[in-house]
């Protein structure tokens, strides 16, 4: 095949492949950026020789605004059509080059916010989908941070655990690709061959009615609890307990060196954590939760891989982990690797779906032409992370305050966190809602604060520091999620990201000065999403300016005998 093999090592892990007609491209954007220049040369002129009616300085004004926003958009798009490439990885040939045993630890964060708006049922199926992954279940923790601090987020996956002793060997049994139960149950391959596949439904199903159930009654009844150790557990949840007010709960649900599923075998760790909360210190949302997910984590398994993912978006594919090893485990590719990202995916969108959901531009197109540059920007989810690029730039290690939760801390395998109650009380102290004041955490550390989309301003400090990512985009999605399915979810959605893509374009890493400066092209990619909101301001000019104009008898476009 075309294209460099990136390794040393034979067979090759990945390859890259420069997408061809580039160069076209290229000659394409000289032409029409001189095209673009001709345009705003005749609306500059109509404002300042032709005119001297006010009304038509008015419009001529809108339309030159307008012209050229449109123009500086174009002009970002290009940093997308420079230099794109495809690569391709082969995760069969992972085990050539690298044993299993040394495959390095996966830790995977879930996290939730409501009970409500994100069914306990959906977020359970999310982690199950990353639980059951081919990878060495000894290597394998899921956190799960709750920042609606729910008793019924927490009963779901209490059953979760239970029913996982079920569902892990039965999808290394049959050897499944879907090991999301919903999906799988759902799915036509359930339907079909696997004879004990009747008993593990109703195994799903039961877990599901008492779930839903649970949820409905608004609260874990006595009749749902068996046993004092899950007493003990609820009884975290006491009378004063809000969502915006409580101390931190960590449940260890399940725990690699003592749980084993009903075959034998070795269970992930599943972690259960709610931060504290309180209504004097800031919360910061999403990239809160995940910064108190690293330091927990540290604390307790400290993999030097982290997945990122938001509740609703489920694993399609077991051997996803194995495909991000062949960009981590390559020596030509690992040198600066922040993270792997995939695209988001949706499930179930409608081919003539009106809002167009999909995004296509964003988490595909725009995608191959960065990762050409310094990579793909992060979308929040799907993200595997080396955990050493969130504590300071490729050259400069950044120390946290503590050494248990440095990038390289060992945690000692052979005590396990159930018999380690200073381990657990240290995993509470950092998730404290203080525990940040006075240290460098969103700042210099993790995942950085300042702006509603944290995961576009973190990727972007992340490569402004010098480190790079790569898209990975299987035939086979890795990942799938939900969209949003009405139109005030979506509008709201996209207020949040317009205003928090604003605020980076205002604040003083603005892509086009200081992005561009230190990184060129890349800055300019980014400058393109920063100012997205922007895009607004054409499309209501050229959207009612023409017919108002045409009314009162103005003439927008320029008569042939003019010229
Ligand atoms: O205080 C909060 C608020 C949200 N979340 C979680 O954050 C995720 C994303 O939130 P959502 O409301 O689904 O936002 P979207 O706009 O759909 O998400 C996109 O945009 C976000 C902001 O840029 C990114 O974080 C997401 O990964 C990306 O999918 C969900 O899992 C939430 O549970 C929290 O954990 N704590
Ligand atoms: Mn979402």
């Amino acid at each position: 095949m075309r294209g460099k093999s990136s390794g040393t090592e034979i067979p090759p892990l990945n390859t890259t492949e420069p997408i061809r007609r580039t160069a076209l491209n290229r000659v394409f954007a000289v032409v029409y950026t001189c095209a673009i220049f001709a345009l705003l040369y005749h609306r500059v002129e109509t404002l300042t020789i032709r005119s001297r009616n006010p009304l038509v300085l008015v419009v001529s004004f809108c339309l030159l605004l307008s012209d050229v926003i449109l123009a500086l958009m174009w002009a970002t798009t290009q940093a997308f059509r420079m230099r794109p490439i495809h690569r391709r990885e082969f995760p069969g040939n992972l085990q050539k080059v690298v044993r299993p045993r040394e495959f390095p630890a996966l830790d995977v964060f879930i996290c939730t916010a409501d009970p409500y708006k994100e069914p306990p049922l959906s977020v359970v199926n999310t982690a199950l989908s990353v639980m059951a992954y081919d990878y060495p279940t000894e290597k394998l923790s899921v956190y799960v941070s709750d920042d609606g601090g729910s008793a019924l987020t927490f009963f779901a996956f209490m059953e979760a655990a239970k029913f996982a002793a079920h569902w892990l060997p039965f999808c290394r049994k049959f050897n499944l690709m879907e090991r999301n139960p919903r999906a799988y149950f759902s799915s036509s391959s359930s339907t079909s061959t696997h004879a004990c596949c009747s008993e593990i439904k109703m195994m799903y199903e039961s877990m599901k009615v008492k779930v839903e159930h649970v949820v409905e009654s608004g609260k874990v009844g006595d009749e749902n609890i068996t046993g004092d150790r899950e007493r003990e557990a609820f009884s975290k949840w006491t009378d004063d307990f809000t969502r915006h007010e409580h101390p931190t709960v960590i449940q260890v649900l399940l725990e690699t060196s003592k749980d084993r599923d009903i075959t034998g075998h070795f269970m992930p760790n599943l972690v259960y954590v709610s931060r504290e909360k309180s209504k004097t210190s800031p919360h910061r949302f999403k990239a809160g939760a995940l910064n108190v997910l690293l330091r927990v984590s540290a604390i307790m398994t400290n993999a030097p891989m982290v997945l990122t993912l938001d509740c609703d978006m489920s694993s399609n594919d077991p051997q996803t982990p194995l495909r991000v090893l062949c960009y981590i485990s390559d020596p030509a590719t690992r040198p600066n690797l922040s993270f792997v990202q995939f695209p988001q995916r949706f499930r179930g969108l409608s081919k003539n779906d009106i809002y167009a959901s999909e995004f296509k531009r964003l988490f595909l197109i725009n995608f191959l032409g960065m990762d050409g540059l310094k990579g793909p920007n992060h979308v929040g989810t799907g993200a595997f992370f080396c955990r050493r690029s969130l504590f300071g730039s490729p050259s400069t290690l950044i120390s946290p305050e503590i050494p248990q939760l440095h990038p390289n801390h060992v945690v000692d395998k052979d005590k396990p966190i159930h018999e380690s109650p200073a381990m657990l009380s240290l995993a509470h102290h950092v998730a404290g809602c203080n525990y940040e004041n006075q240290t460098k955490w969103g700042s210099k550390m993790g995942i950085r604060y300042g702006s509603l989309v944290e995961d576009y301003y973190t990727g972007y400090l992340l490569h402004c520091e010098g480190w790079r990512s790569i898209f990975c985009n299987p035939d086979r999605p890795a990942f799938y999620g939900d969209a949003p399915t009405t139109l005030v979810d979506l509008l709201n959605q996209h207020k949040r990201w317009a205003i928090g893509l604003l605020e980076v374009a205002f604040s003083r890493y603005c892509p086009i000065t200081f992005g561009i400066r230190t990184m060129g092209l890349m800055g300019l990619a980014y400058a393109h999403y920063s100012f997205w909101p922007i895009w607004s301001i054409p499309i209501m000019v050229y959207a009612f300016l023409p017919q108002l104009a045409l009314a009162s008898g103005i003439s927008i476009f320029p008569k042939v005998c003019h010229h």
